[in-house]
């Protein structure tokens, strides 16, 4: 398997005029169709690590390359389109349901795959979502399913999760998380996925990356992460999160 992404040494420095680091020296290479789950306990700056491999966020040491070439030869679209960011919050666009999934072919100059996006909406239990409802009228789980269809109609090579089913029903979950494996599995696309649940972590997940005290501390198949992690920090965080259900 080829090597997409690739993290050397990336650290970010805490908001001010403080010198300490929200996190440093993260290197670590993302292959495609890896599925990898990020964890770690609130505040430890996950989502700030994954806005810095989309490019938007920069980071303040290290580099990070796509394919072999460094990212500051990228024009910053042109990687956004590759390394695609999910927020948690779906940010609607004004406008219809419709409008908001062809976005990303117009500002992308492609050809918008209308049944790529109804198979992808049908996957996520919206085949009867009317495409012309106004999109900020839908609920917040509806949201969230058209802002995910939304971005995988980018095709991109390297997703980036940030809790995308934070606000999904149990039934809606488990379409999601069966869709982004297939999707990983079928077309190569990898995968770097947030979330607090061990479960959903476990069921979604080739790889984890644990993050703790600034640094990523295990990156490991995620089998042997669960069975026996190799650090002190990763022993009690799901020893911790196993008892409380979940670490929000
Ligand atoms: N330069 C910085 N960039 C981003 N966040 C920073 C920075 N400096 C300090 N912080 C703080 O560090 C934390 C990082 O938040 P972030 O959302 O990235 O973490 P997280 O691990 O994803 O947390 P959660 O699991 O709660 O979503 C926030 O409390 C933020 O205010």
């Amino acid at each position: 398997m080829s090597i997409q992404l690739s993290l050397q040494g990336i650290g970010k420095k805490r908001h001010g005029e403080s010198p300490a680091y929200l996190f440093r020296e993260i290197t670590a290479e993302v292959r495609s169709g890896q599925r990898i789950v990020l964890l770690g306990t609130s505040g430890q700056g996950k989502t700030t690590l994954l806005r810095i491999l989309s490019r938007l966020e920069k980071p303040d040491e290290g580099t990070l390359s796509l394919n072999g070439r460094p990212f500051l030869e990228w024009k910053p679209q042109e990687w956004r389109r590759r390394v695609c960011y999910v927020a948690q919050q779906p940010v609607m666009l004004t406008g219809t349901v419709e409008a908001n999934l062809r976005a990303v072919s117009e500002l992308h100059g492609a050809a918008f795959d209308k049944r790529l996006a109804e198979e992808c909406m049908a996957a996520l239990g919206l085949e009867s979502l009317d495409w012309s409802k106004q999109a900020a009228d839908l609920s917040g789980g509806e949201k969230q399913r058209t802002a995910l269809v939304r971005a995988l109609l980018l095709q991109s090579e390297v997703l980036l999760l940030d809790e995308v089913t934070a606000s999904l029903d149990p039934a809606s979950k488990r379409a999601a998380e069966r869709l982004l494996s297939d999707w990983a599995q079928k077309r190569g696309t990898a995968l770097i996925w947030i979330t607090h649940d061990l479960d959903q972590a476990a069921q979604v997940s080739d790889f984890i990356w644990f993050m703790d005290e600034g640094r990523l501390l295990e990156t490991a198949p995620a089998e042997e992460f669960f069975r026996e992690p190799s650090t002190r920090q990763a022993r009690s965080f799901i020893r911790r999160t196993d008892s409380e259900g979940s670490l929000l």
